[in-house]
């Protein structure tokens, strides 16, 4: 593909959103720095056959996307989904070369993944496809080139066969290749809720900046999954209160607070949030629990769930992003337009991809970290970032989510200048 200057802005608009794009255009980077950054480094494609347990054969399409090694190795999710398609890998790998731009991670970012439900597929066929998904790599995969780690459909055993299958095919046991692993084979403790506890230093500080005091603020959380379900716990524990909820089988409100420990005690054994009936709860929508007046909205389910007709709904001071882009392009200048501050995925997210590179280091240092030491050094990293990002803002009078953008920019001009 030949990219033409008059072709960019377009490409950034798609791969970064909105708020990526005006940065940009405000950030006078090169053209030869944004010709670099509007194409991904290498882009695999690979037919991966699997021997059904029926015996018959099935070819899988699956792919590899590396967008930049500027900062080290690249990093990112494998995902085995039905809709995994080129276009999504893309945008996915760009969205986190950003995130470790502005995290300061040494890496660059990478998504992966095969079309695949891997509900449908016994185990044996799922080992099949992860295993044959690693040799597909060959050589571009490594503790110095591309790290995986799990996503969509994949988890920490699909990690482990991944694993196990780079150790045969090198002879030898490297394990910062896969990260996620279970820590008996080499994992990090306290993966699981480092996403939480990352966003919980972030919000904390914003808080401060803004001087309101977290206690007795209320709260909504759309996607009670191990992103949001672990922050509403960790927001309840420090004083916040819960006052909606919802996963993908419904939701709940109750001005008067909700049990987050009840919520989350259903979801650990398998029961939707429609299931529950809580004192002085009523049943809505899942995404009506983004319209709830509450002081910060938490949407944590998937992408682009703040449309423009629940933008204008809005009834919240502040959103704290946890999954990537919530808010659709269309709704972003809505929510801005109300006064309802952002505190950007790019940051409020980042806690687990920093415990993940935790990962990285901790195999390649050859050291076992106990969860404690992984806590505290998240912690520090975190607050490094987020009081980073309040600097920018301040000094530059734009909102945290831009400040966000320019602190990445300010990193990838630097990596990207030779
Ligand atoms: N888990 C992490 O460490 C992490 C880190 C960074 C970003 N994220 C992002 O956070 C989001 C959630 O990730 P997760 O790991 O918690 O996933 P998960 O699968 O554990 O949880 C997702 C939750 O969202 C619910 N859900 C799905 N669609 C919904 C809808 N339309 N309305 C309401 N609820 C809905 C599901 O029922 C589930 O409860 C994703 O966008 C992910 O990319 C997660």
């Amino acid at each position: 593909m030949l990219v033409m200057p008059e072709s960019i802005d377009p490409i950034f608009q798609k791969l970064g959103g909105a708020r990526f794009a005006s940065a940009l255009a405000a950030s006078g980077l090169s053209e030869d720095i944004k010709l670099r950054l509007s194409l991904p480094k290498a882009v695999r494609r690979f037919n991966l056959p699997v021997r059904m347990d029926d015996g018959s054969l099935r070819i899988f399409t699956g792919w590899r996307l590396r967008y930049s090694d500027c900062f080290g190795p690249t990093k990112g999710g494998v995902r085995f989904h039905p809709a995994t398609n080129e276009e999504d890998l893309t945008g996915l790998a760009f969205r986190l070369l950003l995130k470790c731009a502005v995290n300061g991670l040494p890496h660059g970012g990478a998504a992966g993944g095969v079309c695949v439900d891997p509900k449908k597929l016994s185990s044996r066929e799922v080992e099949q496809l992860a295993r044959g998904y690693l040799n597909a790599l060959g050589e571009e995969v490594g503790p110095d080139v591309d790290i995986l780690s799990p996503d969509l459909g994949t988890d920490a055993k699909t990690m482990g066969w991944m694993a196990d299958q780079f150790n045969m095919t090198r002879r030898a046991c490297i394990p910062g290749a896969i990260n996620g692993k279970p820590p008996a084979l080499g994992g990090i403790p306290g993966r699981p809720g480092a996403t939480a506890r990352g966003a919980w230093n972030v919000l904390r500080l914003v808080l401060e900046e803004r001087r309101l005091a977290a206690e007795g603020l209320t709260f909504a959380v759309q996607g009670y999954g191990s992103a949001g379900g672990h922050l509403a716990r960790v927001l309840q524990a420090n004083g916040l209160r819960l006052v909606a909820a919802s996963d993908s089988t419904s939701g709940l409100h109750a001005e008067a607070g909700l049990d987050a420990e009840a919520i989350w005690e259903a979801r650990e054994a398998g029961r939707g949030i429609s299931s529950l009936s809580l004192p002085g709860a009523q049943a809505l929508a899942a995404s009506e629990v983004l319209a709830v007046k509450a002081d910060i909205i938490i949407p944590a389910a998937t992408a682009n769930q703040i449309t423009a007709e629940i933008a204008a709904r809005l009834q919240c001071r502040m959103i704290l992003e946890i999954a990537n882009a919530p808010i659709s392009p269309d709704a972003e200048e809505i929510v801005t337009s109300k006064g309802i501050e952002i505190i950007p995925d790019v940051v409020a997210n980042a806690g687990g991809i920093t415990m993940s590179h935790f990962e990285w280091a901790q195999n390649r240092g050859g050291a076992l970290w106990s969860a404690e030491e992984a806590r505290s050094r998240l912690d520090t990293r975190m607050i490094a970032t987020a009081t980073r990002m309040l600097q920018v803002a301040r000094s530059r009078n734009v909102s945290p989510a831009a400040a966000a953008q320019f602190l990445a920019l300010e990193q990838l001009s630097a990596a990207l200048s030779r």
